[in-house]
């Protein structure tokens, strides 16, 4: 009885151990227990999965097989052995698991026949078959496919990371591989954020500008919200339209300052404005759009002129603009190509896409219709509890899953508060400018 007793305190004592070993240490538990556990039960499954994932291929093989008919008197079945080719199912070869910080990875070599593409489409069977939160395959080169498994959902809880000390790079959230989600204008200029009301598009606008309102660039607000999103941190914005008529005219004035700076480079015999000496390098200026639909809806033919002008001369900032130092990071819940040609043009320069939950798969297609369809699929299944998740591509031409950093409108106005005095005055950018249209 005492022996059982104390097999039992030891039992429990293990198991109390385990648990504030995995509670408080999740990484070094993982590494030495659960990692260990899940790569040999991946390894010993890979067979049963590749069949029921459709992963096999049949193969002829040479294999012993049995013949039954030879039955003897004493009752015993007896059969006879044959060496014969047969179809027999074969799977991927697969190299030993990887750990990796929240799961694993694999190599695979593929079989004849089979692209990356069949390995994408079976990853939610391979995930429900493995029992982990999401499994990605992507092909390092031909005849190999790597699959990236999730344990659980890593956004489901983003913590803070340090801010970025580059110029015009914010860090902004977290990629589900654990790696930093940055937003840098100077390799990806221009940037399409969608998502439908709620999904985060807001939140996302907040961390930039906390990020970006301690940096050396003038930030310029288009908010055809009337002004309610931007309004709060014009203490940090050379520039805020809040109505369409408002928008021509900055878009105007916009384009005026970017051939101005066109003029500048060519003078200095310089392709673009990082080119030139610091001293003449005129101030980045990151350009912030919120419900850019607003900027292409036709309510009566009146409009009609406002919105060719306005659609005109935002394309052109979007063509020219990274050259000579112009950003653009539009927002809006819809970005259909039923707003008119000029949003099919303008999103084909935005190489940067953010796609938040989206209500229609129109506006899916539209942000990220040109990747991996199966990003698309990822984009539909965000769910509505988890603000701030969206499917990203920019950067690397790769898409990621990932979520922003929770910043509060009070935290954004606080920084544009913070870093008003180093707000440069759209008086002055635009003062050399012929015809100076102030906003
Ligand atoms: N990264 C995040 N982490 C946690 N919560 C978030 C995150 N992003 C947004 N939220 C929550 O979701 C709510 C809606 O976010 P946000 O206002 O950014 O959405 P939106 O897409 O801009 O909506 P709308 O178009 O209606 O303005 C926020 O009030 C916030 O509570």
């Amino acid at each position: 009885m005492r022996d059982a007793l104390e097999v039992l305190a030891a039992l429990a004592a293990t198991a109390a151990g385990l648990w504030a070993w995995r509670r408080w240490h999740p990484a070094t538990f993982w590494l030495v227990i659960g990692f260990p556990l899940a790569a040999v039960s991946v390894r010993a499954s890979w067979r049963r999965v590749a069949l029921g994932c459709g992963l096999t291929k049949k193969r002829q093989r040479w294999w012993f097989t049995t013949v039954p008919g030879a039955i003897a008197s004493t009752g015993l079945v007896k059969v006879r052995r044959r060496f014969q080719r047969v179809a027999v199912d074969t799977k991927p070869f697969m190299w030993l698991p990887l750990p990796t910080q929240h799961g694993w990875r694999v190599t695979l070599h593929t079989l004849e026949g089979q692209t990356p593409g069949d390995y994408a489409e079976a990853a939610e069977s391979l995930a429900h078959s493995w029992g982990v939160h999401a499994i990605r395959a992507s092909s390092p080169r031909p005849g190999r496919v790597v699959l990236q498994a999730t344990i659980r959902d890593p956004l489901v809880k983003v913590d803070q990371l340090p801010a970025s000390d580059e110029l015009l790079k914010v860090t902004v959230g977290r990629l589900e591989t654990g790696r930093p989600w940055t937003i840098d204008f100077r390799t990806v200029p221009h940037w399409l954020n969608a998502g439908a009301t709620q999904s985060g598009k807001s939140n996302l606008a907040n961390a930039l500008i906390v990020g970006l309102a301690p940096q050396p660039v003038a930030l310029v607000g288009f908010d055809l919200k009337g002004g309610v999103e931007f309004t709060p941190y014009s203490p940090r914005l050379s520039a805020l339209a809040t109505s369409r008529t408002e928008s021509v005219a900055l878009l105007e004035n916009l384009v005026a300052l970017m051939i101005d700076r066109m003029g500048l480079c060519r003078q200095a015999g310089a392709r673009n404005v990082w080119q030139l000496p610091p001293g003449i390098r005129p101030t980045p200026v990151v350009v912030l759009v919120d419900e850019l639909a607003e900027l292409y809806l036709m309510a009566d033919k009146s409009e009609k002129d406002e919105i060719a002008k306005t659609s005109t001369a935002l394309l052109r900032v979007a063509q020219l603009g990274r050259a000579f130092g112009i950003y653009l990071f539009c927002c809006g819940q819809r970005i259909g190509s039923d707003l008119g040609l000029g949003v099919t043009a303008l999103r084909a320069q935005c190489s940067g896409r953010i796609c938040h939950r989206v209500n229609d798969p129109e506006t899916a297609t539209m942000t990220l219709g040109d990747l991996d369809p199966a990003a698309l699929v990822s984009a539909r299944a965000i769910a509505a509890e988890t603000p701030g998740v969206a499917i990203v591509a920019g950067q690397d031409g790769q898409w990621y899953r990932a979520r922003s950093f929770y910043v509060t409108e009070q935290a954004a106005e606080h920084a544009a508060r913070t870093h008003a005095h180093l707000t440069p005055s759209w008086d002055e950018i635009t003062a050399h400018l012929p015809d100076p249209i102030t906003a």
